[in-house]
């Protein structure tokens, strides 16, 4: 029976913290945070924001919009949440801020700011490869056996050297701790892993990748109500880690974590909205 066994603390690597007590606060302006949330902190340091701007989509070979201009940004290590009424374009605008379809129209970039809150290089475009996705319903789509096999699928099959292999059973070591999956033996099968525990699996999935930005469609659809408050939880300490966005209309529950929020309206218009509840 094989176990991944904790030894290591830190989860993502040396992120430089950007948020600390001492020094300028958030400029409300530039962020336009829940203030909830957000009210009392205070940045240390240049930071990076990921942001939307005027994107259009168009599916190809229609003549309808899903999506229209939509624009915001998200800072980094901030959760950002998009509610609205279903078939409005959330998980359509999922997928193109993944990287999964191209806008029509509009970009999707990374913008570092200074401590003054200006920006202190050129925008870059949002790299796919930094961005995770976790799909609605993510466990009907494991393929694998075993939960190994499930997390390392499409890692390289080929002989590789040592440095690599050192990484990647690092990587993999990180992801476990980080979803509370250590406990569970590497050789069991997913399906029959409890519906919080399949979760926690489709996020180790992503984790491995080591994204920046994590996006998740409908994290606590279909769970029982322990199961829904142990993501919620995973959710919360993930935050610490990563910039999260997230697709739910399960408002009340994720509330506390949230940091920014958007009405999506029909026609795929997004609005900035406090969460109505
Ligand atoms: N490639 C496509 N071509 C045409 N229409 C599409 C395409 N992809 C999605 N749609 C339609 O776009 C609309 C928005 O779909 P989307 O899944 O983004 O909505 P949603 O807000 O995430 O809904 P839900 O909350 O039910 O998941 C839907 O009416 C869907 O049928």
């Amino acid at each position: 029976m094989a176990c991944v066994r904790i030894s290591s603390s830190s989860l993502f690597g040396s992120k430089p913290p950007i948020i600390n007590s001492s020094t300028a606060f958030l400029s409300p302006s530039r962020f336009n945070l829940n203030s909830k949330a957000f009210g009392a902190r205070r940045i240390a340091c240049d930071y990076s924001c990921y942001e939307i701007k005027g994107v259009g989509y168009r599916p190809p070979g229609t003549e309808i919009d899903l999506l229209s201009d939509i624009s915001f940004s998200l800072p980094e290590k901030s959760f950002g949440m998009i509610f609205g009424r279903s078939g409005s374009g959330k998980t359509t605008l999922l997928q193109l801020i993944a990287g999964l379809s191209k806008p029509t129209s509009g970009s999707i970039y990374v913008q570092r700011y200074g401590d003054d809150d200006h920006p202190n290089q050129s925008p870059e475009l949002l790299q796919p490869t930094r961005v995770g996705i976790v799909f609605q319903f993510p466990e009907r789509f494991f393929i694998a056996d075993n939960v190994l096999d499930e997390i390392i699928f499409g890692w390289p099959r080929q002989r590789v050297g040592l440095q690599l292999r050192e990484l990647l059973a690092s990587r993999l070591q990180k992801a476990m701790i980080s979803v509370g999956l250590t406990g569970i033996p590497l050789d069991k099968d997913p399906q029959s892993l409890s519906g919080g525990y399949k979760r926690r699996l489709a996020l180790a999935i992503q984790l491995v990748q080591t994204p920046d930005l994590l996006i998740l469609d409908e994290p606590l659809a279909g769970l029982d109500w322990k199961a829904r408050a142990d993501v919620v939880k995973l959710l919360k300490d993930l935050k610490k880690e990563l910039t999260l966005l997230v697709v739910s209309h399960d408002l009340k529950e994720l509330a506390p974590l949230v940091d920014q929020s958007w009405r999506m309206e029909m026609g795929g218009i997004l609005k900035r909205e406090c969460l109505p509840i």
